[in-house]
C-alpha cells in the first residue's frame, strides 16, 4: 500500500508551487512534510488528495493510478484519509454522526465513532454540534472522522495547529500509535520543527516547490545533505565563514573540508558549543534567560556583529566575558 508522488510539478497562474517533487510513503510509515511557508506543502498534499487539479505528474497508492493530468480518482473515490485545516464538518450532524459518516455499511459504526472520539480525549461531546465545538476540539473530530474509516494512507495539514502544546504533546504520540496500528501511508504537513522530529519516520524537507532531501530524523542529524536538514534541530545556528584551500575560516575558528572554494555556513548545534565564563574572553555576555536546567546567553563577539546562543550550567553575569569552543567533528559544513 505504498503510496507514490512521482514528478509533482504545479503552477498558481505565475507562481511556481511545485517542481517536480517525488515522494514515496511505505505502509505504516509517516513522512512529515516541512518547510518554510509557501513552499509548497499545503498544495503538495491538496494534489495527493485531488482537491487541486494535477498538471504534470502522477499520484499512485498500493500500484493504482489515482491520478495523472486529466485522468483522476474524485477525492471521495480515494482510499485516502484527510485532514485539512478548510476540510469542514458537517455542520448539521452531531460530532458522533460526522465521525460514524464514513462508517456506513460497516458494523457498529455508532461504537466505533464513540471508541475513537474517546482514544482522542473528546468522547464526552459526541452529541454537540460542531459550532458548539473550540477550533482545536473540530480538528480532533476531523482527525476521529479520518481514523475511524481506517484508510490506506492519510493526509494531515497542520492537525494540531489549534492545539495547545501539552495537549498536542500527547495526542501526536497517540496519532503515531494509531497510524501503526493501521499501518497506513501518512503524510503530514507541518510547521513545527519539534513536532516533524518527535512524529515523523522520515522528514521531507521543502524548499521552494522542491523536495530536497528526505530522510530519517538520525540521518539528518549525523549524515545532513542541506542546510535546512542540518538546522532543524532545536538551538541550530548558522555560522557564516568561507572555504579556502581546503580550510573552512570563520570568526569563531577554523576548520579542514572536502567541499570546493567559496562562501559556505556552519551549522552550530548546542551540543557542539562549550561555553564558560573568562575575564579575556572574546565573547561580551548578554542578555541571560534561564532555559531548565541550563541557562541561555546570548553573547556578542568583540570586533564582529556576531551574536550565539549559548548554554551554561549557572547563570552567567551579564555584562561579563566568556569565550566558546566549537566541536567541529559535530558542526556540519554547507557551500553557499
Ligand atoms: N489557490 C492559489 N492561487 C494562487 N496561488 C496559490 C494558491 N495556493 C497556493 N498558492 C501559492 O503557491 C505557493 C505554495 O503555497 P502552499 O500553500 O502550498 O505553501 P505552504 O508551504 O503550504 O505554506 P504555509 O506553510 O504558509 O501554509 C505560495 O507561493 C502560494 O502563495
Amino acid at each position: 500500500m505504498t503510496f507514490v508522488l512521482t514528478n509533482i510539478s504545479h503552477q498558481f497562474g505565475q507562481t511556481r508551487a511545485l517542481a517536480s517533487a517525488s515522494l514515496s510513503v511505505e505502509p505504516g510509515e509517516l513522512v512529515c512534510l516541512f518547510g518554510p511557508s509557501g513552499c509548497g506543502k499545503t498544495t503538495l498534499l491538496k494534489i495527493a488528495a485531488g482537491l487541486e487539479p494535477l498538471q504534470q505528474g502522477s499520484v499512485e497508492l498500493d500500484g493504482s493510478l489515482l491520478a495523472r493530468p486529466g485522468q483522476e480518482t474524485p477525492p471521495e473515490k480515494r482510499p485516502v484519509g484527510l485532514v485539512f485545516q478548510d476540510y469542514v464538518l458537517f455542520p448539521h450532524m452531531t460530532v458522533e454522526k460526522n465521525v460514524a459518516f464514513g462508517l456506513k455499511g460497516q458494523p457498529k459504526p455508532m461504537q466505533r465513532a464513540a471508541d475513537y472520539l474517546k482514544s482522542l480525549g473528546i468522547g464526552g461531546l459526541a452529541r454537540r454540534y460542531p459550532h458548539e465545538l473550540s477550533g482545536g476540539q473540530q480538528q480532533r473530530v476531523a482527525l476521529a472522522r479520518a481514523l475511524a474509516r481506517q484508510p490506506m494512507a492519510l493526509l494531515l495539514d497542520e492537525p494540531f495547529a489549534s492545539i495547545d502544546v501539552t495537549l498536542r504533546r500527547r495526542l501526536r504520540e497517540d496519532l503515531r500509535r494509531t497510524l501503526k496500528e493501521q499501518n497506513a501511508a501518512v503524510v503530514m504537513v507541518t510547521h513545527d520543527p519539534e513536532e516533524a522530529l518527535a512524529i515523523g519516520d522520515r522528514i521531507a524537507m521543502m524548499r521552494k516547490g522542491e523536495i530536497i532531501e528526505i530522510a530519517s530524523p538520525e540521518n539528518l542529524f549525523f549524515n545532513p545533505q542541506t542546510l535546512e536538514g542540518a538546522s532543524i534541530f532545536p538551538g541550530s545556528q548558522h555560522l557564516p565563514g568561507v572555504i579556502a584551500n581546503g580550510v573552512f575560516r570563520s570568526a569563531l575558528g577554523e576548520t579542514e573540508t572536502a567541499l570546493g572554494e567559496g562562501p559556505a555556513h556552519a551549522v552550530l548545534r548546542p551540543d557542539a558549543l562549550r561555553a564558560r565564563q573568562s575575564e579575556t574572553g572574546l565573547f561580551e555576555i548578554g542578555d541571560v534567560r534561564f532555559a531548565g536546567p541550563h541557562w541561555l546567553a546570548r553573547l556578542k563577539k568583540d570586533g564582529a556583529d556576531m551574536f550565539l546562543t549559548v548554554s551554561f550550567d549557572a547563570c552567567p553575569p551579564s555584562g561579563g566575558r566568556a569565550e566558546v569552543q566549537i566541536d567541529w567533528s559535530q558542526t556540519p559544513i554547507f557551500s553557499m
